[in-house]
């Protein structure tokens, strides 16, 4: 079964606006109603506005020449009604930002957003970089949802009011009706034109913006590393150079933002001029009424400067657009498929059966038909030269990404029928490096079992060796620690991570080479809590060095994604064949390194 889940790109052909219109009432998600009902209300609202210019037309025929009191006041009075009641459908309108709607659904989306980032395959997470999931999740959230109201509103202003005047010109003069409805069709032409562009701008824009968050991201994040490795420089003049991207793009936009712009400026400037010159010729041949022309001044005069800048909304319609189809793309990630019925396993032995397995990014598969089995509460070290896919084994049997072929069983029951909480529940695992999160240490060692009560949490400590630190430290376990900082040692760290490993009490322990990085004192502390751990679970360890798991029950080697050997250290030794060889060279390399000590 196929489960490469993959990561949908952004679509590259530009989206019709009734597609736009779509995508955002679904991104509105419960408050699509309410959202639908403002955009139809700022349109009417702006119908009823160009209701109310319109009336200017019959108010000034009733003034000029001579002030008619009597005929004018009817009017004064529809237009006032009118205006009120445009703004007063405005304001309602505008209520989906001040009633809170907006924020609600910005919230909405976001929490939703955040669900399906537990429900991702981690596979298809590990591929998307933590900056690009933060600026989706934030910028892209707000991006498609405060602006919406603002340019609906200068938008429907810019289009929706001239055309509603235009058609009531058409009743007092038809001939400057139709000018005035032959002028504003100009824009269609001019905003399809430009669309393209600017979509593609918008996009690019989106994509740097994502491109820079997670550089400045990894950049703050490596700093200690980069300083340590004397090549902050070096990272400082890539982040310049993601920065001088940003702006280039930027440049790009405003260029392309900015000319049209002004052609459109420039068309509505030569556009009034178009309606006062044909309205003085018809007015100086006798045939059309002055007041009509004057009324018509002032209203086409109101319009110029939202219809000039049209383009430039159209620009954030655009932005709002690529911000939803980096929400959509997230979204549309599908979780791994659940086999049913669901079950749970009732013994811990685990199997892998022709497991072959490709990374969605790779061109090879990493792993190729492998074959395991690990007996309940045994220590099984998995070796192998780097890159052989030692840790994708042990993926696979979290369920970061799903095997194409073969299956992985535990207890005899496909992983794939499993619940993913009853999985997680299931096995712990202990890294080599080790993520605190800032919060205190009680709160990190609890985050295994959340019910666990502090004493729960202290034996656990106790357990795994910390309780002696633990209390030392200013305020024991109460301590946060991001106020600690760098102050907890690799050793300690490590213990923290077993403690919770020890908290959660799972039947099955992975453990990445959690002694790898640590010095020979931390190592013996940390060897002595992980004995404490793996005893009566079922244990898979990644090793490097050869001599941490010469006691361990079974040896898997595994190379190019397949067991080459497997069997106890003894028998691997006498078989004299990889495992020996790789025995050998750490054994030399071993007796090297002590004659220089010497
Ligand atoms: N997320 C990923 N996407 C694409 N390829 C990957 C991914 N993770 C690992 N690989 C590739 O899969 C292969 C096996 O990697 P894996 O990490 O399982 O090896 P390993 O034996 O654990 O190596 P090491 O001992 O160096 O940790 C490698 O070629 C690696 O580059």
């Amino acid at each position: 079964m196929s489960t490469q889940q993959p990561t949908p790109k952004t679509a590259r052909r530009i989206t019709p606006l009734r597609e736009t219109w779509q995508q955002l009432m679904s991104s509105a998600r419960s408050r699509a109603p309410q959202l639908r009902a403002s955009l139809i209300g700022l349109g009417l609202a702006a119908a009823l506005q160009g209701l109310a210019l319109a009336c200017l037309m019959p108010l000034f025929q009733a003034l000029i020449p001579q002030a008619d009191w009597t005929a004018a006041w009817p009017w004064f009075l529809a237009m006032t009604a009118l205006m009120l009641a445009s703004t007063a459908v405005r304001w309602w309108a505008q209520g989906f930002d001040y009633r809170g709607d907006m924020v609600h659904n910005t919230h909405e989306l976001r929490t939703e957003l955040g669900e399906q980032l537990r429900r991702i395959p981690l596979e298809v997470l590990q591929d998307k970089r933590t900056g690009a999931v933060n600026a989706t999740l934030l910028g892209n959230v707000d991006e498609t949802l405060s602006y919406i109201l603002t340019v609906a509103n200068m938008m429907t202003t810019a289009l929706v009011t001239p055309v509603v005047v235009a058609l009531a010109a058409l009743w007092f003069d038809w001939r400057m009706g139709l000018i005035l409805l032959l002028v504003f069709p100009l824009l269609i032409p001019l905003y399809r034109w430009r669309r393209p562009a600017f979509g593609r701008g918008m996009r690019m824009l989106a994509d740097a913006n994502e491109r820079t968050s997670s550089d400045i991201l990894e950049y703050a994040q490596g700093l200690p590393v980069l300083r340590s490795a004397c090549c902050v420089g070096e990272h400082a003049v890539a982040l310049q150079a993601s920065f001088k991207h940003l702006e280039m793009i930027q440049t790009i936009g405003q260029k392309k933002g900015a000319k049209p712009n002004l052609v459109l400026a420039t068309v509505m400037e030569l556009a009034i001029l178009l309606v006062v010159f044909a309205g003085t010729l018809l007015v100086v041949q006798g045939s059309l009424d002055v007041a009509i022309l004057a009324a018509l001044m002032v209203i086409v005069v109101r319009f110029a400067e939202p219809l000039a800048t049209f383009v430039l909304y159209a620009k954030v319609i655009d932005l709002i657009e690529a911000a939803l189809g980096k929400i959509n793309a997230l979204l549309a990630v599908a979780p791994l498929p659940q086999q049913s019925p669901e079950q749970m396993p009732k013994t811990f032995e685990v199997a892998f059966a022709g497991v072959r397995f490709g990374y969605a990014s790779a061109g090879q598969p990493t792993l190729r038909d492998l074959d395991a089995h690990l007996p309940a509460r045994s220590l099984t070290a998995l070796v192998g030269p780097s890159g052989s896919g030692k840790t994708t084994v042990t993926r696979l049997l979290m369920r970061h990404a799903d095997p194409q072929a073969g299956a992985i069983t535990i207890g005899g029951v496909d992983i794939r029928a499993i619940a993913p909480e009853q999985l997680n529940a299931l096995i712990s695992v202990v890294f080599q490096d080790v993520y605190l999160f800032d919060d205190t240490i009680l709160a990190n060692i609890r985050m295994a079992r959340p019910d666990a009560s502090d004493a729960e949490v202290e034996a656990a400590a106790r357990a795994a060796h910390c309780h002696e630190f633990v209390t030392r430290l200013p305020e024991g376990y109460a301590t946060r620690v991001g106020d600690i900082g760098g102050r907890l040692s690799g050793g300690e760290r490590q213990r923290i991570s077993i403690a919770r490993a020890m908290l959660k009490n799972a039947p099955i322990v992975i453990l990445d080479e959690p002694t790898a990085a640590l010095d020979t004192e931390s190592e013996v502390a940390v060897q002595t809590a992980i004995d404490a751990l793996v005893r009566e679970r079922t244990v898979i360890v990644i090793a490097h060095r050869l001599s941490t798991i010469a006691a361990a029950d079974q040896i898997l080697v595994i190379d190019d994604g397949q067991v080459v050997e497997a069997g106890r250290h003894a028998d691997l030794l006498s078989c004299k064949g990889r495992y020996a060889r790789m025995w050998q060279a750490q054994q030399s390399a071993k007796n090297w390194h002590a004659r220089q000590d010497r």
